[in-house]
């Protein structure tokens, strides 16, 4: 996002976070006088009220984001993924910040995770401050999304040093399907919704999906490794599925092609006004799942695989010519 944003000209672009060697990586890394660098929590308002001030567009991504971990340490993730949450949405008003872009993810639907449920949380923090606040001066819109691939602590690079270390890949379990999204059609949503959002706006990607089983065969086929893996079992508060667009947001939802949006319920607590008409359009009998998406083979996850920069990389450094998918 931050090379986007300097590519597109942006005049300076912050990055608050808690980790300075992260910062200090990403200072070698990006090499422009233009990205300044805020050490801060979004737990802590005040390092957010300051990082924010005189700032016109915010994409808040920190996050408390690992499934297993979230579920022993549930209200870590509220401090993070809910109150930090609010408190970006507080410091943006108060500075005057014109666009603020919330991360959420398909675990925040129907969720029965901790990271989930406290995202699902802050989807709702940020709604509400649509919805209650119509002369607000800042528009926050939301954006949801599946496995982004290759991403830190993820799947796929682990699966990638197992094989190369000539370990089987673990696999939780083979018929788990997951949504899959690059790191590049991820900041494209971002930047959609930054561009055309309504306040409470939640956006979209419709995806691709695959199973664990396959994904983990298609990277052995990748590196050159026997196609087997090892079977763990399914990990606490994992699902089987993940679900994108509940039938609710159907009913709600207007189809964009690579998108989906889905507008805030504007309805005010007043319901008496609406008992005439109802909550009309539930027709949507069916979620829009990891289950009943598109899925893809194994040949087509290894074409997947095979246009990600960080797996050609991996080859390179195995010295290994991609195996042609099938
Ligand atoms: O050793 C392992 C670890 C994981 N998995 C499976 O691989 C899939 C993906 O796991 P992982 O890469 O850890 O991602 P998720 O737990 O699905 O969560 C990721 O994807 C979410 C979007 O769904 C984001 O919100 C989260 O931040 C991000 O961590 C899941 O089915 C896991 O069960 C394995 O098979 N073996």
């Amino acid at each position: 996002m931050v090379a986007r944003l300097l590519a597109a000209g942006a005049r300076e672009v912050r990055v608050l976070s808690r980790d300075e060697s992260k910062q200090d990586a990403m200072r070698h890394r990006i090499r422009d006088e233009r990205v300044r660098y805020y050490v801060g929590d979004v737990r802590d308002s005040d390092s957010v009220v300051k990082a924010s001030r005189g700032v016109e567009y915010v994409f808040h991504a920190a996050a408390l984001k690992q499934v297993p971990s979230c579920e022993f340490f549930p209200l870590e993730a509220v401090r993070t993924n809910v109150l930090g949450s609010a408190n970006v949405v507080d410091a943006c008003e108060r500075n005057g910040v014109e666009t603020l872009v919330l991360l959420s993810t398909d675990k925040a639907v129907y969720p029965v995770n901790a990271m989930g449920m406290t995202k699902a949380l802050m989807e709702k923090v940020g709604q509400a401050q649509a919805r209650n606040n119509p002369s607000a001066r800042t528009r926050v819109c939301c954006v949801r999304y599946g496995n982004v691939m290759y991403s830190r602590g993820s799947v796929i690079p682990l699966f990638i040093h197992q094989i190369r270390n000539g370990l089987a890949p673990t696999v939780t379990e083979p018929t788990m399907t997951r949504f899959l999204m690059s790191l590049s059609q991820s900041v494209e949503l971002v930047e959609h919704a930054f561009q055309y959002g309504q306040p409470g706006d939640i956006f979209i990607r419709k995806a691709d999906a695959c199973t664990i089983g396959d994904l983990a065969i298609a990277l052995c086929n990748l590196f050159g490794a026997p196609a087997k893996f090892e079977v763990l079992g399914v990990r606490h508060g994992e699902k089987l599925y993940e679900t994108l667009a509940s039938r609710e947001d159907l009913a709600r939802a207007e189809d964009l092609g690579e998108f989906l949006r889905v507008p805030v319920d504007s309805r005010d607590l007043n319901y008496a006004l609406y008992f005439d008409e109802g909550d009309v359009g539930r027709d949507h009998l069916t979620d829009y799942h990891s289950h009943n998406a598109r899925r893809l083979d194994i040949s087509e996850i290894m074409s997947v695989l095979l246009t990600l920069p960080e797996i050609r990389a991996e080859l390179d450094a195995a010295q290994l010519t991609p195996a042609a998918p099938a």
